[in-house]
């Protein structure tokens, strides 16, 4: 293959000579008038060209094409550090070639262009762009149009936008329409719609292969249409951590590009019934308690967190509960273990093998994964009862801006696990430390009353003299004031005059009539009972039951993304490429 799609040829870029060549997977130029240790060579991968048009092209306010004869301009990824963030950003690169005659002009893009074909299987060729236009600082619409949309049109990708005008409808979009001719999904928004988009495309994939979402031991299928995240929300912890950096420009160049990273996602279910999925957080006690106060001060926008964070841990709660895990196999790998899942991460490239075993035969695959949840394997579980501070699921590591290695910095993208972190309870102070050293390179890990383990799937329990306390606030509305809207695929559970009477009995109090209507967040600073249970935040949404089982799905949905690009990695080495012994992020 190399050889067919070799070209080489003396090409002109301004007023300099240089000698160009095409192999199946590199453009590379090189400075002919020059000494040879001033000799510079610049080497683009063909995976990483966006696209090659002919004539001297601008694309930038707007597009501008001249010369048309004897010229044509390659665009293709140019990387730069991004100063605060780990990962690198990615810009559009441009340089026009000069050809001695059209000929040869034709044949360079003509070779250019099936070399792009032939190694980048994965590039889109139709869109569908979901812009959420009330996300974050409700630049949604401005972000596609100005930065996102020129690039597709560059790289010859068409997409069919939707301006969403109510929520959950680009979830119901996937569910219920038509997505025949569609190789991914775009969302322009933060987490919420990114959820949207994953529920919409995880139960599609589930509807049309005929499987029960609410069966926790049902082996899910993987979804084929790839998901693409254009930031521009007030929290985007997906993009964050799967990117290294919030940048609509270098999301938009990872889509055309036809990156692919698989994602892990956990499923949340209660009482048989699948309650949502999750790709982030899944956390109870602190991180419920704030995402429940956040709530009320949605005016303050994305201040929000930090307000309630503050609120939140000056009340000083904590939780009792039970919680079960299915540890995950700890010779792959550990929560401790002091790596990162970094782009082309070899524990989650061996946890494909491992997933996804070379068989035709599914059934064994089914059998399997399906073993983990038999009652034959119910001996693996481990169970810890306590107070706990907080308790967090992560299927990866959540890093974003306020914490830029994450709430587990050794967690990874696709291996099939989660991370289970325990905070018990303790003193203010140690747990204001446990926090504060998430937004450092200090462990949060190495505290005496924090433990983590990396798991398959999680329960978490009551203790039963909580689970009348939690009838009882559930029914007077102390269940940190949850709005009696939809949340999720289960409606919030409808509170009969029935179950009243159950907890007043089961809990020998009364209620009063104020008590009945009001929903106060029982603040610790200023009342005299905090409530004995929290509340689950699962990516940023509050979830309707305390109980629940998690279970961790290996690689089900895949991003248009790679990872985040280790920023230590980027150096030129051009000139001596072979001898180069660093791992290097700009010859590959
Ligand atoms: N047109 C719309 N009107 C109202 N809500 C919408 C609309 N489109 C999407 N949504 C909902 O808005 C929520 C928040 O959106 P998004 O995640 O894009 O922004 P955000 O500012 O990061 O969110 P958050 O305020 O939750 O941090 C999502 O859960 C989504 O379901
Ligand atoms: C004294 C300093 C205290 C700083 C505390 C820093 C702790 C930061 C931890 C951030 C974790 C973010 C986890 C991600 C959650 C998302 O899934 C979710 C949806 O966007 N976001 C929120 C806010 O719930
Ligand atoms: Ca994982």
């Amino acid at each position: 293959m190399e050889t067919d799609l070799r070209l080489e040829s003396s090409l002109w870029v301004g007023n300099k000579r240089y000698r160009a060549v095409l192999t199946g997977w590199h453009l590379r130029w090189t400075e002919v008038d020059k000494k040879d240790r001033d000799k510079k060579t610049i080497s683009v991968p063909v995976a990483e060209v966006v696209g090659v048009e002919e004539g001297r092209v601008e694309i930038l306010p707007q597009k501008l094409v001249e010369d048309k004869d004897k010229e044509f301009t390659v665009f293709y990824v140019k990387r730069s550090s991004s100063g605060g963030s780990f990962g690198l950003l990615w810009r559009l690169g441009r340089t026009q070639f000069s050809c001695p005659s059209r000929v040869l002009r034709d044949q360079w893009t003509k070779q250019l262009r099936t070399a792009l074909k032939t190694h980048s299987p994965l590039r889109p060729h139709r869109l569908l762009v979901f812009i959420n236009p009330f996300g974050g600082k409700r630049k949604g619409r401005k972000i596609y149009h100005s930065l996102v949309a020129p690039l597709f049109e560059l790289a010859g990708i068409s997409s069919h936008v939707i301006v969403t005008e109510w929520a959950n409808q680009a979830r119901d979009h996937l569910l219920k329409k038509d997505l025949t001719g569609f190789d991914g999904v775009v969302c322009v928004g933060g987490d919420g719609m990114f959820s949207e988009i994953l529920h919409g495309l995880i139960g599609r994939t589930q509807q049309e292969a005929g499987l029960c979402e609410n069966d926790p031991a049902v082996t899910l299928q993987p979804c084929s249409l790839h998901i693409g995240i254009i930031p521009a929300g007030s929290t985007d912890c997906v993009c964050y951590a799967t990117v290294g950096v919030i940048d609509p420009v270098t999301s938009a160049l990872h889509i055309i590009i036809g990156d692919s990273q698989p994602l892990d996602v956990c499923s949340v279910h209660h009482a048989s019934a699948l309650v949502r999925y999750s790709v982030s957080l899944v956390g109870y006690g602190f991180y419920g308690d704030v995402l429940a106060e956040s709530e009320k001060h949605r005016w303050m926008g994305p201040l929000r967190y930090d307000y309630s964070g503050a609120m939140v841990y000056l009340s000083n709660r904590s939780y009792a509960g039970i919680i079960q895990y299915l540890p995950a196999d700890p010779m792959i790998s550990t929560p401790r273990d002091k790596t990162r899942c970094l782009s082309g991460c070899s524990v989650c490239s061996r946890s494909t093998e491992r997933l996804f075993p070379h068989s035709s035969d599914s059934a064994s695959l089914y059998s399997s994964h399906f073993s983990q949840f038999s009652s034959d394997s119910e001996g693996e579980w481990q169970s810890v009862e306590g107070r706990f501070k907080c308790v967090s699921l992560t299927c990866m590591s959540s890093s974003c801006p306020r914490s830029p290695l994450g709430l587990s910095p050794s967690a990874h993208l696709a291996d099939g696990t989660g991370d289970l972190i325990l905070v018990w309870d303790t003193h203010p102070l140690g747990f204001l430390k446990f926090l504060h050293r998430h937004t450092s390179t200090q462990d949060q890990f190495d505290l005496p009353f924090v433990e983590v383990h990396r798991v398959k799937a999680i329960r978490f329990l009551l203790p039963s003299s909580d689970k009348a306390e939690e009838a009882y606030e559930e029914i007077m509305g102390q269940g940190h004031g949850r709005a009696e809207e939809e949340r999720g695929y289960q409606e919030t559970v409808n509170r009969s005059s029935s179950q009243q009477h159950l907890a007043e009995k089961s809990t020998g109090r009364e209620m009063t009539n104020e008590q009945k209507t009001a929903s106060p967040f029982l603040c610790g600073l200023c009342c005299s009972k905090s409530p004995s249970v929290s509340v689950w935040n699962c990516d940023g949404e509050i979830l309707p039951f305390t109980e629940i089982l998690c279970r961790i799905h290996g690689q089900l949905v895949r991003l248009y993304a790679r990872g985040i690009e280790d920023s230590t990695n980027i150096h030129d080495c051009s000139e001596q490429h072979d001898k180069c012994e660093r791992r290097c992020i700009l010859n590959k």
